[in-house]
C-alpha cells in the first residue's frame, strides 16, 4: 500500500504530469495513473487517481440556508433534515505541495442529516434510509408551473433528498458543490435550477441582436450527455421556445453548428474537448456564451480524471464572471476540490445529502467479494450470471471489466456461450455506442459487459446486478459502478471479483459493508465450455486484451512498481486466456512501461 495522503484509506501515487495556472498563480497538479484521451472523444477508458487534500474543520456559522430552513442558530432544519451551517477553510497550498501559493479558500458546507427524532428506536429512520423521496413536493417548491407540469406528467410529484436541499441553494442563486448517492436525481436537481435561470433570463431580456447561450451543463462521456439532454427535454415539454443542443464528440463538426444557428438554444449540454473545438472554431459560441447564467458540472471530479482540467480551464476563461456555478458528484474525491476551485466563488455552498461519516453506497444493495485466481474468472463470471439469471428472471447485469479490451475479450467468450451479452467500450464507433446504450436503457433479460465508460452517471433502470472484475481504480470508480444498481432506492447486488494478488484492495472498502461472497462450487463442464469459447476468439483480441491489461495494472501503483510481479500475474493472465505464450511489446512501449529488462517479457523484433 501506498503512502496514506488523503487521510481515508486510499493510497495515492505522485506522478507530477503538468504545470498549470490557476487565477494568474502557478500550480501544479500531481497525479498518476495512466492518462490517456481521444481529442474529442472525452471519455477514453481511462483510469486515474491523485493527490490528497486535507479539509480543516474551521467553525460553525450561523447562516441562512433558502426560504426553507428555520434557522437554530448553528444548525438549521429543513423539511425532515437536520441541516448543520459549517464554515470550511480549505488551505489551497495542501493541494499542491510543491507550491508555495499558500490561500485558504472558505466554503460554507451544508451537511443534511436525519432529525434525531426522540424515542424512535430506528423505526422512521429506517423508513428514511428506504426512500430517496423527501416530504416535499415540487408544487410548492416555487419553480415555473411549466415545468411543474413537465415534471408531473413525467410522474415526479415529490422531490428527492437532494432535488428538496439543491433546490433551495440553487434557487438563491448561489454557487454549490452538491453531493449526493448515485442514482438519487441529481439531474433533475441541477435541470430545474437550469430551467428557471433560463425561464427567469427570457422574461427579463427579450431584445438581444445575437441570443445567448444561458445555461452550460458540461459532463464527462457522450452518452452522459445524451441522457442529460433527454431528461431535460422531457422538463422542457411545455416550454416554448427554450432549445436544448448537444455537443460532444464523434459526431459531425458541422452539423453541430447549423443545428447551433438554426434551432433555438439557450441550453448546451456537452463534453468539453467538443464544446472547446467550437470555442476555438470561432464559430460565434464563444460570443453567445458571454450572455451565459449558468454553469453546471455533472461528475465533476471525473472531468479532472479524464484530463480534461486544461479544457475546463480555458472554457471557464470564455465564461462572464458574473454567472452562477454548480457542481454535481456522488463522492469528493480530490479532484472535485481542485475543479471547485476552478470554477465556483470562495463562498460558495457545500450541501451533502450523504452527511459525514455515513457510508456512500446504498443499504439495499448487497456487496460483496470474491477472491480467486485469473484461471477461474471466466468461469466464475458465467456461473455468477448463471446463478443470478436463475433467481431473477428479470434480470439486468453490467459486468465492469478494467479496460475496453478486456471487456471485449469478456464479450466474446460470453456471446460464444450464448448468453445474451451487449459491448460497451470507448473503442466502439458512436453510433453503436449510443445504439447499445438506448437498447440497454428498456431491455431487460439483458447483460451490458463494458469498461469504465457506463461507471459513472448512466442511469440505466432496473439493474439487479453490477459485477466488477479485476479492481477498479480507485474507491470512487467502486463507488460509481456499484451505483449502476439500487437506483431510485431500489435493491441491487454488487460483486467484486479479485485475484489473490488483488486482494488488497479490500483494504479501501473497508468502511463500505462489502461482506465475502460465499464459496462456489465451479461446474467442471463450463470450464471445458470457456476453453472452447477463447480457442474460437481470433489471436489478435486476445493479444489486444493481454496489452491493455499490462497498460493498466501497470498504471497502478501498488502494483506497477514491482515489475517482476506484474510481470508474472500478466503471464498467468495471458495462460488464462488461452494464449500460449505473451504476446511481445514494442521495444519503446516496454521501455515507457519501465518492463524492457524485465524477465517474461518478449520484445518485439
Ligand atoms: N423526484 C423524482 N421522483 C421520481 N423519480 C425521480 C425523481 N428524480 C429523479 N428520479 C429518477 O431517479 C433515477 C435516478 O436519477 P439520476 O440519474 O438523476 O440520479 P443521479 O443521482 O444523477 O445518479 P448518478 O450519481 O449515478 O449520476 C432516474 O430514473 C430518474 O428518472
Amino acid at each position: 500500500m501506498g503512502r496514506d495522503l488523503a487521510g481515508n484509506g486510499r493510497s495515492v501515487n505522485l506522478i507530477n504530469l503538468s504545470g498549470n495556472h490557476v487565477r494568474g498563480r502557478n500550480y501544479s497538479v500531481q497525479s498518476r495513473g495512466r492518462f490517456r484521451r481521444n481529442d474529442n472523444s472525452s471519455d477514453e477508458d481511462s483510469d486515474f487517481d491523485s493527490e490528497g487534500e486535507s479539509v480543516q474543520p474551521f467553525a460553525n456559522e450561523n447562516s441562512k440556508f433558502g426560504r426553507n430552513v428555520r434557522k437554530l442558530g448553528s444548525s438549521a432544519s429543513l423539511g425532515k433534515y437536520d441541516v448543520k451551517i459549517i464554515k470550511r477553510r480549505v488551505p489551497l497550498n495542501s493541494l499542491d505541495e510543491e507550491s508555495d501559493f499558500a490561500q485558504q479558500v472558505e466554503s460554507i458546507r451544508y451537511e443534511l442529516s436525519k432529525k434525531n427524532a426522540a424515542g424512535n428506536e430506528g423505526g422512521e429512520d429506517r423508513e428514511l434510509e428506504e426512500t430517496i423521496l423527501s416530504g416535499k413536493r415540487f408544487d410548492g417548491c416555487g419553480i415555473s408551473p411549466l415545468t411543474v407540469k413537465a415534471l408531473t406528467s413525467a410522474g415526479y410529484i415529490q422531490m428527492t433528498r437532494v432535488q428538496e436541499a439543491a433546490l433551495s441553494v440553487c434557487l438563491e442563486g448561489k454557487d454549490a458543490l452538491i453531493k449526493a448517492k448515485t442514482g438519487t436525481g441529481k439531474t433533475a436537481a441541477f435541470v430545474l435550477p437550469a430551467i428557471e435561470a433560463v425561464v427567469k433570463a427570457k422574461t427579463s431580456n427579450t431584445n438581444q441582436r445575437v441570443s445567448p447561450i444561458l445555461v452550460l451543463i458540461l459532463c464527462p462521456t457522450r452518452e452522459l450527455a445524451s441522457q442529460i439532454a433527454a431528461e431535460t427535454n422531457v422538463l422542457l415539454k411545455y416550454h416554448d421556445g427554450i432549445g436544448l443542443q448537444t455537443l460532444v464528440g464523434g459526431t459531425r463538426f458541422k452539423e453541430d453548428q447549423k443545428r447551433l444557428e438554426s434551432n433555438p438554444c439557450q441550453i448546451i449540454v456537452a463534453t468539453p474537448g467538443r464544446l472547446l473545438d467550437h470555442i476555438e472554431n470561432k464559430s460565434g459560441l464563444s460570443v453567445r456564451l458571454m450572455g451565459l447564467k449558468m454553469l453546471i458540472l455533472d461528475e465533476a471530479g471525473h472531468l479532472l480524471d479524464l484530463g480534461f482540467r486544461k479544457d475546463i480551464e480555458k472554457i471557464v476563461d470564455c465564461l462572464p464572471r458574473q454567472r452562477q456555478s454548480l457542481l454535481f458528484t456522488a463522492t469528493i474525491p480530490k479532484e472535485v476540490r481542485r475543479i471547485s476551485q476552478l470554477v465556483l466563488k470562495k463562498d460558495h455552498a457545500f450541501v451533502d445529502t450523504v452527511g459525514l461519516g455515513c457510508v456512500e453506497t446504498h443499504d439495499k444493495v448487497k456487496q460483496s467479494s470474491l477472491v480467486e485466481p485469473h484461471e477461474l474468472h471466466f468461469q466464475i463470471v458465467h456461473q455468477l450470471l448463471m446463478e443470478h439469471i436463475s433467481q431473477s428472471p428479470d434480470y439486468k447485469v453490467i459486468v465492469f471489466c478494467t479496460t475496453g479490451m478486456v471487456t471485449s475479450l469478456l464479450f466474446h467468450v460470453l456471446r460464444e456461450m450464448k448468453m445474451n451479452v451487449k459491448e460497451m467500450h470507448s473503442r466502439k464507433p458512436q453510433l453503436y455506442r449510443t445504439r447499445i446504450s438506448e437498447e440497454f436503457k428498456v431491455s431487460k433479460r439483458l447483460i451490458l459487459v463494458t469498461s469504465d465508460v457506463s461507471a459513472r452517471g448512466m442511469n440505466y433502470p432496473d439493474v439487479s446486478l453490477v459485477i466488477q472484475v479485476g479492481i477498479p481504480s480507485d474507491r470512487d470508480q467502486y463507488i460509481h459502478r456499484l451505483g449502476r444498481t439500487g437506483r431510485e432506492g431500489k435493491e441491487g447486488q454488487g460483486i467484486l471479483l479479485l485475484a489473490p494478488w488483488e486482494e488488497y484492495f479490500l483494504d479501501e472498502l473497508k468502511d463500505l459493508p462489502v461482506e465475502k461472497f460465499p464459496t462456489l462450487r465451479l461446474d467442471p463442464g463450463t470450464k471445458l465450455k470457456i476453453e472452447d469459447s477463447l480457442a474460437k476468439i481470433d489471436g489478435s483480441v486476445k493479444e489486444a486484451a493481454f496489452h491493455a491489461w499490462l497498460g493498466y495494472y501497470n498504471s497502478i501503483r501498488e502494483i506497477g512498481r514491482d515489475k517482476t510481479t506484474l510481470v508474472e500475474q500478466a503471464n498467468q493472465f495471458c495462460q488464462s486466456i488461452g494464449l500460449q505464450k505473451p504476446p511481445s511489446l514494442f521495444r519503446k512501449t516496454a521501455l515507457k512501461m519501465g518492463l524492457r529488462d524485465i524477465p517474461g517479457i518478449r520484445i518485439r523484433k
